[in-house]
């Protein structure tokens, strides 16, 4: 029911009776007036009839006929039960701003603003290979001493989700002019190169030398486990060029790196506003083995306790060839730069895994 009461109908503490002078649907405007004294039946999505100021559920009320209707005291205030126009959004005001990327809220907000066009930036292409003589893809048969190629299935994955268009440039063996060929072609192709393996010290690990020969090494090894051996830069070729990520081969080395360095570069590079992932502080049910000297990213599982209280447990054996664990795990521990082993019952950080690998 709407009125216009001004609030002191409902607000002097004694029920009321108040007549019923029509009913209003969602989409229709009612266009009669309404007085002190009298109300209207109102739908929810229906305007608010001109001059009431209130809306009363009608499970509120009592004695109900086609005259009337009673509101007993004390039940609703003043200005209830009403949206009030520019309470979403103020004219004026920004409804997305600059470097969004539009997630399905949005999409929704700008068609509540009946806007079916806005400008976007294309999407970032991103080129990516596995280097490895070791290497299999999925389908091939595997020979002795090789494994299958998972890097690039999850590269793949972490890429799509992140909105980028993805150049799936294969395996390249361990041969320097296959590898330097690979990267020109890469470089001539996207606005982003990512590869892995090859970065280490071992006699086949061609990457940064490639890499400073195309253009330049920018760092290579970050105080961090896994992924302490990633090199980025920038190479070119034919007037083309592009920034260049080359993640260690392990596995987990792999999905780390992406998710703490290459996701926000690439983030950036597309034109999107910079979101850090958000951590949460949690207690450790379980010690942590952790160095001082090296930030170490590793594998959770977060879950509530029998209390209701949330905490953390490792997956399990954390080497970073171990990619079970990194599928088993809803989180990743942030554990810092500076800290040794963790006893159990400590604050760690953790990153929600959520839309991130
Ligand atoms: N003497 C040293 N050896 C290593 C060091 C070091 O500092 N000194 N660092 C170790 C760390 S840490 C890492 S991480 C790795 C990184 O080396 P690379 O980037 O050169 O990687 P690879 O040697 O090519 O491969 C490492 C490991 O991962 C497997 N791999 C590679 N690519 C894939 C793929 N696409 N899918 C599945 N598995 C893959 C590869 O077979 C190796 O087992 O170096 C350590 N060694
Ligand atoms: O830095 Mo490596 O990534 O530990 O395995």
């Amino acid at each position: 029911m709407a009125t216009p009461c001004g609030g002191e109908d409902i607000a002097d503490g004694q029920a009321q009776r108040l007549q019923i002078v029509g009913a209003v649907h969602a989409g229709q405007r009612f266009e009669g007036s309404v007085q002190r004294g009298q109300c209207v039946r109102i739908m929810t999505g229906a305007p608010m009839p001109a001059g009431c100021d209130t809306v009363i559920p009608q499970e509120l009320t009592t004695d109900a006929d086609d005259q009337g209707v009673t509101l007993p005291a004390g039940r609703v205030r003043p200005g209830d039960n009403r949206r009030l126009r520019g309470e979403d959004l103020m004219q004026g005001s920004v409804a997305l701003p600059r470097g969004r990327i539009l997630r399905p809220s949005d999409i929704g907000l700008l068609a509540s603003l009946g806007i079916a066009e806005v400008p976007v930036q294309r999407r970032l292409r991103v080129a990516f290979f596995s280097t490895g003589d070791e290497l299999r893809s999925v389908g091939e048969p595997l020979d002795a001493g090789c494994v299958y190629d998972s890097n690039r299935y999850t590269l793949h994955g972490m890429l799509t989700r992140l909105g980028c268009e993805v150049l799936d440039m294969g395996v390249v063996p361990d041969d320097p002019v296959a590898l330097e060929a690979a990267f020109r072609s890469a470089c001539e192709e996207a606005d982003a190169v990512i590869t892995s393996g090859g970065v280490s010290v071992g006699a086949a690990d061609y990457t940064r030398q490639i890499m400073a020969s195309l253009g330049e090494m920018t760092f290579w090894k970050i105080a961090m486990r896994p992924g302490r051996p990633l090199a980025f830069g920038r190479i070119s070729s034919r007037g083309r060029d592009a920034y260049l990520f080359g993640l260690p081969g392990n596995p987990v080395a792999v999905t780390v790196s992406f998710s703490f360095f290459v996701r926000d570069a690439l983030l950036r590079l597309a034109g999107a506003e910079s979101r850090p992932l958000p951590r949460l502080r949690v207690t450790t049910a379980t010690p942590i083995r952790k160095k001082a000297g090296r930030t170490e990213y590793q594998r959770g599982i977060l879950a509530p306790d029998a209390d209701g209280r949330w905490s953390v447990r490792l997956t399990g054996m954390q080497g970073s060839g171990i990619l079970r664990s990194m599928s088993d795990a809803n989180c990743i521990l942030e554990l810092e730069h500076e800290r040794g082993d963790v006893a159990a019952g400590e604050e760690v950080s953790v990153v929600l895994f959520d839309g991130l690998v």
